[in-house]
């Protein structure tokens, strides 16, 4: 089974740190989201992963190998960093044809992708006359022609229609649960939360945190609870005199920080308030990379040399 691994891994720009002193592996038989704001250096540091862009220091490898070293690089690593990088000129299946001759793939699997990103219909169109959502389902064809062990995609669900979504989401899932290792960057928090089993996440070029799914939603989210009572005004006194803190949205509904739905409905009884809606309100992916990224920004600002690793 096969890893990528990103050890020290830097990229300067200029007097840019695109990507800074960065270390993390995506290990196989799970999905890694790769989260961060714009311009973090996830791209960068998936090119560096496949030879694109050449680092200024570290290294990044897959199964202990350099991308270069690797003997036809398709059949170990299918990545997806731009879907704009087929032909336009060419046909779909002739693109794949070029890309399975030249790394010594069958034939045939040219035919099999094609029918897994449902291209078969279009299979003899040129490029250019694609669609954004057809050139991602290219793009992803091209990833999966070698039968990879490694799957790296960078915002695979682009131009993606919901049918499409929800297929790219099983099949990253499948391939993970194959034994393969599977890194995806995304902006899509919904999206991610229900794809990924581990995060890393990056901010400003350094490792910001390396963490399964569940650890890190935890670990940057209180639990809240959701009230609505016709006794809006008492029910907030009564919690603050047991110590609760409360926040009111714009639907009248009381949303109590850490707090259990049974403590709450406890209370609401104990002094006769009637409860119209009581609700356990789980913490979102959002709410934690939200948290987490707007903590590191305000850190950054303060104390630049030692940002806080959460490994
Ligand atoms: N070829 C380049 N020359 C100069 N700077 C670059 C180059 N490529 C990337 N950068 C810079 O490196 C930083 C990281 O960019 P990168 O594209 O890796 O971020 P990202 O996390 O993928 O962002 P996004 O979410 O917007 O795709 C940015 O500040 C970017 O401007």
């Amino acid at each position: 089974m096969t890893s990528i691994e990103v050890q020290r891994l830097t990229k300067v720009y200029g007097t840019a740190r695109a990507v800074d002193d960065l270390t993390f592996r995506v290990e196989p038989g799970r999905v890694t989201g790769f989260l961060g704001p714009n311009g973090a250096g996830k791209s960068t540091t998936m090119r560096m992963v496949v030879g694109l862009d050449r680092p200024t220091s570290g290294t990044a490898r897959v199964g202990g190998r350099h991308f270069r070293e690797l003997t036809d690089p398709l059949r170990h690593v299918g990545a997806l960093l731009d879907s704009g990088a087929a032909h336009k000129g060419r046909r779909a299946r002739d693109h794949l044809r070029f890309l399975a001759h030249s790394n010594r793939i069958p034939a045939r699997r040219v035919g099999e992708v094609l029918a897994e990103t449902g291209l078969t219909t279009v299979a003899r169109k040129r490029v250019g006359t694609f669609s954004l959502g057809m050139r991602q389902r290219l793009g992803i064809a091209a990833a999966l022609l070698g039968d990879p062990e490694v799957l790296m995609l960078d915002e695979p669900t682009n131009g993606l229609d919901p049918e499409g979504i929800i297929w790219i989401r099983t099949l990253l899932k499948r391939y993970a649960a194959e034994g393969r290792a599977v890194l995806i960057s995304s902006h899509l928090m919904a999206e991610t939360a229900l794809t990924a089993d581990h995060l890393v996440v990056l901010g400003a070029g350094r490792l910001l945190a390396d963490t399964p799914m569940d650890a890190f939603i935890r670990a940057h989210t209180h639990r809240r609870v959701r009230v609505r009572t016709t006794e809006s005004g008492r029910f907030h006194t009564e919690l603050v005199r047991a110590g609760f803190e409360a926040v009111q949205d714009d639907t009248g509904r009381w949303l109590v920080e850490g707090a259990e739905p049974a403590d709450i409905g406890a209370l609401a009884s104990r002094h006769g308030i009637p409860v119209l809606e009581l609700a356990d309100e789980a913490p979102s992916l959002e709410d934690a990379y939200l948290r987490l990224t707007a903590d590191a920004a305000q850190y950054t600002t303060t104390t630049p040399q030692t940002l806080h690793q959460e490994v």
